[in-house]
């Protein structure tokens, strides 16, 4: 079973949660969130950001790694409410990665300053 499979079935559960697709505010907390709107969401993911940086820094000074893990689940799962609620998947960010796949940042960001002083004349 690979990772993007998981992460598939997640978006499938997420999508089957959307107000039009019947999901139960009461019942489901994806549901939840997503009748709260974007706002809501939104700020789930500035928190989870946050915990997975105290999280990581933790790992710094001897922390529990898995403490890490469940912060980036936490943080990867509110970004996929995101991503849902503006008809994304984890499908078009996997192909940006692979479109990035073999080049540098370092490249990337050169070639974008470049481009910015060319369109500046
Ligand atoms: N992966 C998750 C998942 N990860 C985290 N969470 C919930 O996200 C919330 C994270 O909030 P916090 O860590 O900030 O904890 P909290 O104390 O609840 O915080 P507040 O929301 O109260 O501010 C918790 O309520 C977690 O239970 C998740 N809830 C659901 N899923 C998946 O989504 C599916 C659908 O869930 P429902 O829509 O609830 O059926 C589930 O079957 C799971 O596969």
């Amino acid at each position: 079973m690979s990772s993007t499979d998981s992460l598939d079935r997640l978006a499938a559960v997420i999508e089957s949660r959307k107000p039009a697709h019947g999901g139960d505010p009461d019942k489901s907390y994806v549901a939840r969130l997503l009748h709260k709107g974007p706002d809501a969401f939104l700020k789930k993911i500035g928190e989870e950001a946050t915990e997975t940086v105290m999280a990581a820094k933790d790992c710094d000074h001897g922390g529990d790694k898995t403490k890490l893990v469940g912060e980036v689940a936490d943080l990867w799962f509110h970004s996929m409410i995101a991503l849902a609620h503006y008809g994304l998947s984890p499908a078009d960010v996997v192909a940006e990665l692979v479109r990035r796949e073999g080049l540098s940042g370092l490249e990337e960001k050169a070639l974008r300053k470049a481009q910015a002083r060319e369109s500046e004349g």
